[in-house]
Parts: structure tokens; sequence; C-alpha cells
């Protein structure tokens, strides 16, 4: 299998001045590497400001790094500039935690999943209209989902639009930031099988951004333990999660409840 995406010796430093205020930095990621095998899915978990998602922002260009290298199939991605950028920011995408603020509410469905093939020049308009209908109806929604607006859906079904968003520039590595974190525990399940779904009929590569380390642990193939904006840990996941070799993540599996049983739908779903 070959390399999706390669994090080398990765550094984010925010810094913080005001004229008359004295300066302070926050050393966010610290020389965090890793590797994310094509196709497979790759979590990053950690407790909150442990620089999880200060890295994945900074793969899929929405922060720059302070240094480092991040080479996405092959290619370094951070010092490119105009139309080998716009590129990258076509092969990879990111579906946020909530929904309900990544969808614009003003804008009808269809021209907020067509939005990105409008900006990269993909199809005419008929075409893009009969690809956002197939969108649509592989994330589970009907095609005349397209006609209505956001707050005509619930969490779960403005997820699988994101999903539907996110897909239609057609990305290679799929970021997802707490992609289940803000629906019920009865829809996350559901939303888990419908992107690992997606994962095996298009071939993506996922990099996943988690609290939950029983969704982790069921999604993931591998993990990268993080704490204080370092890799503390990093392996396939199954063999982290039950046998840790750092005390800290020891201490994060403690601290988590038990895994709730509707989540158990997604065990039963990659075991068939
Ligand atoms: N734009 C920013 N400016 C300054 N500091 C920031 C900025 N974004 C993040 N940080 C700081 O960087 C550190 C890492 O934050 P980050 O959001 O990456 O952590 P996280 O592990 O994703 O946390 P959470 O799970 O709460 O989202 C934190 O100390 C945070 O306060």
């Amino acid at each position: 299998m070959s390399t999706a995406l390669e994090v080398k010796n990765l550094n984010k430093i925010f810094s913080s001045g005001a004229l008359f205020a004295k300066k302070s930095s926050v050393h966010a990621v610290n020389d965090v590497s890793f590797t994310v095998t094509e196709g497979s899915t790759m979590g990053l978990i950690g407790e909150s400001g442990s620089g999880k998602s200060t890295t994945a922002r900074m793969v899929c260009r929405l922060l720059t790094p302070t240094s480092g290298n991040i080479e996405l199939f092959g290619r370094d991605i951070v010092k490119l500039r105009s139309r080998a950028a716009t590129q990258v920011t076509r092969e990879v995408q990111i579906v946020f935690q909530d929904p309900g603020s990544s969808l614009n509410p003003r804008w009808r469905i269809g021209s907020l999943v067509a939005e990105g093939m409008l900006t990269h020049g993909i199809g005419t308009a008929e075409q893009r209209k009969r690809r956002v209908r197939e969108l649509l109806e592989m994330c589970g929604l009907p095609a005349s989902a397209a006609d209505k607006f956001p707050h005509e859906f619930s969490g779960g079904q403005r997820q699988r639009i994101a999903i539907a968003r996110a897909l239609a520039v057609e990305p290679r590595l799929l970021i997802l930031d707490e992609p289940v974190s803000a629906l019920d525990v009865s829809i996350q399940a559901q939303i888990l099988i419908l992107l690992r779904d997606l994962q095996r009929e298009l071939g993506m590569t996922y990099l996943m951004v988690s609290h939950d380390l029983a969704v982790v642990e069921q999604f993931c193939d591998d993990v990268c333990v993080m704490r204080n904006g370092q890799i503390v840990e990093q392996g396939n996941a199954t063999a982290v999660l039950t046998n840790p070799s750092a005390e800290y993540t020891q201490e994060l599996i403690n601290a988590h409840p038990e895994p709730d049983p509707r989540k158990s739908r997604l065990r039963v779903e990659n075991e068939r």
C-alpha cells in the first residue's frame, strides 16, 4: 500500500502580542511526525488542547505550519503556490463537527453541495446538478433534498449533506474533525457506517480527530495519541487502545466512559 500522507517534524507556534500586553506564545504542535497509508484511517486523540485540530488544519492548509513538512501523495504541500495549491485544496476536504454552522442557512442544499465544483470549474451547470443529486443519494438522502434549505433537515441529515459537499470535488483525503460528536448517539453509528461505506467504495484516506476512544477503536486503523502538542504514542488503533505503552494513553482510557451499546452497530458492520 502506498503512502497518502506523511507529516514530518511539524510545528505550529501561535504567537499573540499586543502593544501594551506581554507577548505570549503557544507551541500547539511540537515536532509531530506520522504516516497514513492510502485507503486507511488515522485517528488523532488526546485531551482538549493537545493539538489535534491544529494538526488537522495544517494538513488541509487552513493553517500554515511554523516549520516541518506535509507530503500529500508524494508532494510537499506546505510551500505550494497558486495552481498547485488549488489542486491540493481539491484533494483534501474537511468535514467539521457541527454541520449546522458549516452550512450557510440561506443557501439551498443543491448550491451548497455544488459550490466546490463551481470553484474548481468542474462540469457544466447541468452536469453539476446531476452530480449533486447523485452525491445526495450516495449519502443516503433523496435527490429532492437539493431544493431545500439546511434548517429543513435534522443534525444527522445535515452531516450527510456536509459529507456530500466534501465529496463533490472528489478528494483523496478526507479530514473528519469530530464528525459525530455533535450528534445523538443513535445517529452517530449511522454516519460512521456511511463514512466507512464511502471509504470502501471510493478508496479514500481519512484523518479523524476525535475525543471518543470507542469510536476511534472501531473506526480507525491506526492512532496517534497527542499530549501538549506532541505524539506520545502511535500504532495500530486496537493495539494502542487495548494495550497502551504510554502511561498517558492508559490515563485517557481510564477517564473514558464505557462505550454506549448503541454504537456497537458499527462493530457488527465491520465484522461482516
Ligand atoms: N488560533 C489560535 N490562536 C492561538 N492559540 C490557539 C489557536 N488555535 C489553537 N490554539 C491553542 O493551541 C493549542 C492546541 O489547540 P487545538 O485546538 O489544536 O487542540 P485540540 O486537541 O484540537 O483541542 P479540542 O479537542 O478542544 O479541539 C491549545 O492550547 C489552543 O488554545
